[in-house]
């Protein structure tokens, strides 16, 4: 739709019965994301928002306002740097894991179910410190179990589309009960584990245990006469982050890193150069995989930044209008409550934006070669107050998880495939 309407502004389109617009323009993409933002805080997805439905992902307006201010700090580098030593250690698990597979007989493996391995074992560890010293089966299990619930379609979501509101009206949820219940029992059991205290893991669950010792989080400081918003910090508050940092953080990742491998295999002399990035880094670090270290990694960055150029995963992007807004620049005015869709395939894939979109070329995020484009022109974490929060956390793990896989290996293109 994106492609087949290449001189407008803004189209109008249909989801299931719901008429929706999408949005093409660069320029009224950052109004709506950025600049009028307060008038698009809300992504639109109208259910039952309690239980797994109080996550920042889907949370509305003030409550959303009240988590992401919290929230952000426990995104920061400082903070990253401290879970550093979890990712490290899954990617010697992931590295010996294949080691192993390799010394028994050469055989081809299929990298994207490879990679969400350590996705899954680094996410797990940091969200909620489930250790594996293996990628055993058994203790896959556990993991893969929660995986099929969660990523098993409901079709929630096109019902709310063909009937929209029906999910509020229902007080209906999007998380099969299961889940919810897994979430919880999980929270529980890692709370009890920790006397309901932070410890000295510094994951992500104890962060959240930090925030709980104050009980009640309120939102950034608003007008003198307004109500402040106050949210309770439950344990079923707790379970719905944790599961949206899994959720949101893991199959990503890995689809992720198995489309850059994947441009690794077919592009030799990318693959070389990032090593020999790598190894020199290391040896200026004296072997150790620091945060510095990872940080230094210039061209991986690029690799990762052309990846996701050309695979971005969340399509589209939305958000709800709060008001009845003209868009500038045009004729077209959004309704209060109708949703505004982005499509960062469709940009970055445009040729107006990236010349030869099909090549994958990481030398397009040198900063000489960025320092023009548009800020709307590259969205894989989406853009504006709103973009993914976890978008640091994500490129810090790919970054081991590539040294890591680098220092002790090299992709080529499958022979089944390619002959
Ligand atoms: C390559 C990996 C990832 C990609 C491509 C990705 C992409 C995105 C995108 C496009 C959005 C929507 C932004 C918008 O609407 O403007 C988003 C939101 C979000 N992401 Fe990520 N993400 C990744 C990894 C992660 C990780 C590792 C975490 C957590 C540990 C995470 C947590 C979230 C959360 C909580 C939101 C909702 C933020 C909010 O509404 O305030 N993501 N992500």
């Amino acid at each position: 739709m994106y492609d087949a309407f290449p001189e407008e502004k803004v189209i109008g389109v249909y989801r299931m019965t719901t008429p929706c617009l999408l949005l093409r323009d660069l320029d009224v993409i950052k109004h709506i994301m950025i600049k009028d933002f307060d008038s698009f805080v809300d992504r639109g997805v109208e259910f039952s928002k309690s239980g797994l439905g109080m996550n920042l992902f889907h949370a509305d307006g003030d409550t959303w306002r009240v988590l992401r201010n919290r929230f952000t700090p426990i995104f920061t580098s400082g903070k990253l740097k401290n879970m550093l030593y979890l990712m490290l250690g899954r990617g010697d698990i992931f590295v010996n894991y294949i080691n192993e597979i390799c010394n028994k007989r050469p055989t081809e493996l299929e990298t994207h179910s490879l990679v969400q391995k350590y996705t899954l074992a680094t996410i797990s560890a940091c969200a909620f410190g489930i250790d594996l010293d293996s990628f055993t089966p058994e203790n896959m299990k556990t993991l893969e179990t929660v995986d099929k619930l969660i990523f098993t379609s409901s079709y929630a979501i096109e019902l709310d589309y063909m009937y929209p509101g029906i999910l509020k009206k229902l007080n209906s949820s999007l998380f099969p009960k299961k889940v919810t219940d897994f979430f919880d029992g999980l929270v529980k059991t890692v709370v009890k584990l920790r006397d309901g205290m932070p410890t000295n893991r510094k994951d992500f669950m104890d962060l959240l245990l930090e925030l709980k010792q104050q009980d009640k989080i309120t939102g950034p400081k608003k007008l003198e006469n307004e109500k402040e918003k106050i949210v309770e910090l439950t344990e079923s508050l707790i379970a719905a982050q944790a599961f949206v940092f899994y959720a949101a953080g893991y199959e990503t990742s890995a689809t992720t890193m198995s489309f850059l491998l994947y441009e690794l295999a077919k592009n030799p002399d990318v693959q070389e150069k990032a090593y020999e990035e790598i190894d020199t880094t290391l040896k200026k670090y004296n072997g150790e995989m620091t945060y510095e270290m990872l940080n230094e990694l210039k061209y991986l960055e690029n690799i990762v930044a052309e990846t996701l150029r050309k695979y971005p995963l969340v399509e589209p992007l939305q958000r709800n209008a709060a008001i009845d807004y003209k868009i500038p620049g045009t004729e077209v005015t959004v309704k209060k409550g109708q949703t505004v869709l982005i499509s960062p395939f469709g940009i970055h894939n445009d040729e107006k934006y990236y010349k030869n979109p099909e090549k994958f070329d990481p030398e397009r995020f040198n900063p000489e070669n960025s320092k023009e484009r548009h800020p709307c022109a590259y969205l894989p974490f989406g853009v504006g107050p709103r973009n993914c929060i976890g978008m640091r956390f994500a490129k810090l793990q790919s970054h081991v998880c590539i040294a890591k896989l680098l220092s002790n290996f090299r992709v080529t293109p499958s022979k089944k495939i390619y002959g």
